[in-house]
C-alpha cells in the first residue's frame, strides 16, 4: 500500500496525514477544492509545507466534479483512497445545509464511483462523532445504534456510512470509516472551539461559553489521530464468511468488507477544564460571557476506543493539558510574527 490518494489535503487532518505518509515515503497524490468555509490563506500554508516534499502532487477541484476527481485518480493509480475532504462544522450547517448535502453526499458518492472504477485495495472515509446524536450511554461504542442525528451534519456523515456500506458489499471493497472526535491541535481549524476561544484570547476578546460551561467533548490530539489512521491503512476489512467470524465488539458488517472505527482519547474533558489549560498556556485570563445551549449542539461526546486498539495495538493518549500546550505554542508563534 504505498500509493495513497488523499482528498481534503489542504484541511487540518488531510494535511497532518499527508506529511505522516510522505515522511514514511508513501507517494501521495492530493485532493482540495480549497473552498472559503474558512482563511483559504490558511489552507494555502498547510499546502507550501506539503509541497516542500519532492513527491507530493495536488489537483484542485471540487469532489462534486467527477471529471475532475475520476482523472485525478485515474492518472495516479492509488492502491488506498483516505477521503477527508467534506462540509465540515456543527453549527454552520443549521444555515448552510445545502453546502453539505453537496459536499458529502455527492462528493462522497463521486469518492465511491472512483474507488470502484480503480479497485482500490482500500478505502477510508472520514466520519464523525456527531453521528451518535442524541444517543447519552456513554462511552459511545460503534456498536450502538446511532439513529438520531441532530443536525444536517451528522445527517449527511450517517449517509456516507450507509452509502459505503452498499459499495463495500456490491462491488467487495474494503471499507473502513473513521468517527473522528473533536480534534485540535497545530494548523487547526480555525471555526472549532480550540482555536476560536485561543484567537480571542490573543486578541483581547470575550469567549462565549455555551450550556454555561456544561459541556464535554473527547478532544483529540490531531497527531494521535492521524497515527490511528496510518495504522488502519493496513488493516483493511475482509468479509466475514458468516456472520459467526464477527468477533463481539467489531462493527464488521456481516455482508461486506466494512467497518467504522472509533478515533477518539477516551477521555471526557470539560470545556470549561480545557478553557482553563489554554489561559494557562497563553497566560491570558479570558473574560467569559455564559451563554444558553445552542441548537443542534450536543452536551457530551466520549468515545470508546477499543476496537481501533484491538484492530491496530494503539490507542490515542495525549493527555489534554500536553496537546493544549502544543497548540498554544504554535498560536503564539504565528501571534508574534
Ligand atoms: C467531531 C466533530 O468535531 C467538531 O464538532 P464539535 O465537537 O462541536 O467541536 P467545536 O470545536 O466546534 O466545539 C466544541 C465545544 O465547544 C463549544 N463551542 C464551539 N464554538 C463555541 C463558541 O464560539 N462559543 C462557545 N461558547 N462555545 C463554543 C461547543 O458547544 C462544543 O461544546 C466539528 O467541527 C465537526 O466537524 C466534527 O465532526
Amino acid at each position: 500500500m504505498t500509493r495513497v490518494f488523499i482528498t481534503g489535503t489542504a484541511g487540518f487532518i488531510g494535511y497532518h496525514l499527508a506529511e505522516l505518509l510522505l515522511a514514511e515515503g508513501l507517494a501521495v497524490h492530493g485532493y482540495d477544492g480549497m473552498t472559503d468555509y474558512y482563511d483559504v490563506g490558511l489552507k494555502r500554508e498547510r499546502l507550501a509545507r506539503l509541497g516542500r516534499h519532492p513527491g507530493f502532487r495536488q489537483t484542485e477541484a471540487m469532489l462534486e466534479d467527477m471529471g475532475a476527481l475520476s482523472a485525478a485518480i485515474a492518472a495516479f493509480k492509488p492502491q488506498v483512497i483516505v477521503h477527508l475532504a467534506a462540509q465540515a462544522g456543527v453549527r454552520y450547517s443549521l444555515d448552510h445545509p445545502r453546502a453539505y448535502v453537496d459536499a458529502n453526499v455527492t462528493g462522497t458518492f463521486n469518492v465511491m464511483e472512483c474507488a470502484r472504477e480503480q479497485g482500490v485495495a482500500h478505502l477510508l472515509v472520514a466520519s464523525t462523532s456527531s453521528v451518535y446524536g442524541a444517543n447519552t450511554e456513554m462511552p459511545f461504542r460503534e456498536t450502538d445504534k446511532a439513529d438520531t442525528p441532530l443536525t444536517i451534519y451528522a445527517a449527511t456523515k450517517k449517509a456516507t456510512e450507509a452509502m459505503t456500506h452498499a459499495y463495500a458489499h456490491l462491488w467487495n471493497i474494503p471499507t473502513t470509516l473513521f468517527r473522528f472526535f473533536t480534534v485540535y491541535g497545530p494548523w487547526g481549524r480555525p471555526d472549532m472551539a480550540p482555536i476560536k476561544f485561543a484567537q480571542a484570547m490573543l486578541e483581547g476578546r470575550p469567549i462565549e461559553i455555551y450550556n454555561h460551561g456544561e459541556m464535554y467533548r473527547d478532544f483529540t490530539y490531531v497527531d494521535d489521530l492521524v497515527r490511528g489512521i496510518r495504522l488502519l491503512i493496513d488493516a483493511p476489512p475482509a468479509r466475514p464468511a458468516t456472520p459467526a467470524d464477527i468477533v463481539p465488539g467489531d462493527s464488521l458488517s456481516p455482508v461486506a468488507p466494512w467497518r467504522v472505527v472509533n478515533i477518539g482519547n477516551s477521555e471526557k474533558v470539560r470545556l470549561l477544564d480545557f478553557i482553563d489549560a489554554i489561559e494557562r498556556h497563553l497566560g491570558i485570563r479570558a473574560e467569559r460571557r455564559y451563554l444558553p445551549m445552542q441548537t443542534g449542539d450536543v452536551p457530551a461526546t466520549w468515545a470508546d476506543a477499543s476496537l481501533l486498539q484491538r484492530l491496530t495495538g494503539y490507542r490515542p493518549q495525549t493527555p489534554f493539558d500536553e496537546g493544549v500546550a502544543r497548540l498554544c505554542a504554535w498560536m503564539l508563534d504565528r501571534h508574534r510574527r
